[in-house]
């Protein structure tokens, strides 16, 4: 998330007029994340003030798949599951928009997001995302992925003449920007709802407990195990020198078995996934390198950092999965 679309006061003060929520107190935008603007909203209603999420929809949130995003966080929230239940205006609409954009007001959750996760907290996450797909197993919607494998190839492809640009050994850790990984690709495992960008800086805590599951703006239809590997990448590592945490790692497979034991098929295909994963963010954050805006209030994310991951998962295969 960032700011892309500097919405003025005045604008966030039209936008909440169709809402419920009181008065506009105060409204920031928020830094953190790259894929669309938000902003930390306070407003008052009988001298009581509450805080919502704004979120303004960018390029990468196809404005066509909102509803199903937006159902899918009121189904989840139905079922318990610490998810921000969309704040619906006066007539009941999900979304309203704001400088010609889509934009939706969410609830507001407690927690932070934890910058070097300890095991406890990794075995909380792997419960929740065990508890995410279980509880969608009834969700009717459905979504094709719009960062599928071939796709993200094709990314990669795409800004392959560029590479240098960022880093000399990407060409040397993705040569075939992936395509082998492409080739062997499952294609029979158990498929479901999936978060499937359920990094750190989209889960929110207070201490071990998860108090919130957030950014389902990639939630689509997809191979839950996929889920597991996209979130064992994001949690594995430490920030600092994205040095391998097998304990953490483990910690957050254990966890999410504890509810959804995978089986054979799928934990054998841990390894081709997490490097499906990484190959994943690798590519949007190649595409991003080259078109953030120079007046976002933004922070580009390193496409190396999951460049040496799909290197390690490919180094290491099932070992890094094992204890
Ligand atoms: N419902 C929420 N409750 C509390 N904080 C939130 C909520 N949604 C977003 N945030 C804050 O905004 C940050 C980025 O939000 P995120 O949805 O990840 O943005 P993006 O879609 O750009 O990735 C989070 O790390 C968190 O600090
Ligand atoms: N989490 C992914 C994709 C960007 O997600 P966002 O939540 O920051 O929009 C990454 O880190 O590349």
């Amino acid at each position: 998330m960032a700011v892309y679309t500097h919405l003025t006061a005045a604008e966030i003060a039209e936008f909440l007029d169709a809402y419920d929520v009181g008065d506009l107190r105060s409204a920031k935008g928020i830094a953190e994340g790259v894929s669309n603007s938000n902003w930390l909203i306070e407003t008052e209603r009988a001298h009581a003030s509450q805080r919502f999420i704004l979120t303004v929809f960018e390029a990468r949130t196809e404005a066509d798949d909102l509803p199903y995003f937006l159902s899918l966080l009121d189904h989840l929230a139905a079922k318990g599951l610490p998810v921000p239940r969309t704040i619906h205006t006066r007539d009941g609409a999900l979304m309203r928009e704001a400088r010609g954009k889509p934009c939706a007001l969410i609830e507001f959750l407690p927690g932070v997001s934890v910058d070097e996760p300890e095991p406890a907290q990794a075995r909380a996450v792997g419960i929740a995302l065990a508890d995410l797909h279980l509880a969608a197993e009834d969700f009717p919607q459905s979504r094709a992925s719009s960062l599928s494998l071939p796709i993200c190839v094709q990314m990669l492809r795409d800004n392959a003449a560029k590479f240098d640009e960022i880093d000399p050994q990407l060409d040397t850790i993705i040569p075939d920007c992936g395509a082998g990984v492409l080739e062997h690709w499952p294609v029979d495992l158990p498929a479901g709802t999936i978060h499937s960008d359920l990094f750190p800086d989209n889960v929110l805590s207070v201490g071990d407990r998860v108090t919130g599951l957030i950014d389902f703006y990639f939630a689509c239809s997809g191979i839950l195990a996929y889920d597991l590997a996209v979130t064992h990448a994001a949690w594995s590592f430490d920030l600092a020198d994205n040095a391998f945490r097998p304990d953490v790692g483990h910690a957050l497979i254990e966890g999410y078995e504890s509810c959804r034991p995978l089986s054979d098929a799928e934990r054998g295909a841990l390894p081709l996934l997490a490097q499906g994963a990484c190959l994943r963010f690798v590519a949007t954050r190649v595409e991003d390198w080259f078109a953030t805006p120079v007046d976002g209030l933004v922070r580009r994310k390193n496409p190396m950092q999951f460049a040496h991951r799909l290197a390690f998962y490919r180094a290491q295969g099932e070992a890094a999965f094992t204890l």
